[in-house]
């Protein structure tokens, strides 16, 4: 997979050089590019944006820079434009799983008060795929973090990306449609408190039912949302898992 990213702080993006990500490109499951949108202007200032048409506060990010640079982006083939921004659709594990199936992914991070409304409409019209994808009900000033957030969501999933695929069902959110159950580690007794009896068993099949009621009791108790989304096939899943 192809991930290009589009910034006037390309700096913010550092972060996708470290650790999982960061191991995930040099080993070339991963092609991440970085971009500054300023390497798409044309005057001697560098300008990305303007004031807004109807008036308002704040400047709007220029239709005409974002075309020259997403068009360049996206000459080689079909790409997928995620336009993070707080009035979009809600990012999801589930949209992480869809997003993880592209061979390419264009993320415009906007800034001021967003991008030309005409550049989601443009490339929608010229047949790419775009979503405007919300990270959660807050407003950042930038769509810089959203984006890392969605590109470390998307790169986990790729094959060879992370050692142990078992464990993408198990998480939260992960193919089980639950909350993960608690995890424990040595001391078997720390500050006078024990680990369950059962994990210390060696009785595998125990475990396995403990975990799944310890998921499901706390993803009734924290996200009755996700009990009322289940289905069977879902719980099937999650038993076969271990
Ligand atoms: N939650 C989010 N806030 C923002 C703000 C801007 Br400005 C651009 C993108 C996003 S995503």
């Amino acid at each position: 997979m192809r991930i290009d990213i589009v910034s006037i702080f390309p700096e913010y993006l550092a972060a996708l050089d470290l650790s999982l990500v960061g191991k995930a490109r040099v080993a070339g499951l991963l092609d991440l590019r970085v971009h500054d949108l300023r390497d798409w202007t044309t005057d001697r200032h560098r300008t990305v944006d303007d004031t807004p048409f109807g008036g308002g506060a704040g400047m709007v990010m220029r239709p005409d820079v974002w075309g020259q640079a997403v068009d360049e982006l996206t000459a080689t083939g079909p790409a997928h434009l995620v336009v993070p921004t707080p009035s979009g659709t809600t990012f999801t594990q589930r949209t992480a799983e869809a997003l993880a199936t592209e061979d390419q992914l264009v993320f415009a991070c906007g800034r001021y008060e967003g991008i030309d409304a005409r550049v989601a409409e443009h490339y929608r019209a010229a047949g790419h795929r775009v979503s405007e994808l919300s990270i959660g009900d807050y407003v950042l000033n930038g769509g810089e973090v959203a984006s890392l957030v969605m590109v470390e969501a998307v790169a986990r999933l790729l094959p060879g990306v992370i050692g142990n695929p078992e464990s993408l069902v198990e998480e939260s959110h992960g193919a089980a449609g639950l909350l993960e159950y608690p995890v424990y580690t040595k001391p078997p007794v720390w500050s006078g408190l024990e680990v369950p009896d059962v994990l210390l068993s060696g009785h595998h099949a125990k475990i396995r039912r403990w975990r799944r009621d310890r998921a499901l009791e706390k993803t009734s108790a924290r996200r009755p949302d996700l009990i009322a989304a289940l289905d069977t096939s879902t719980l099937d899943k999650y038993d076969r898992a271990f």
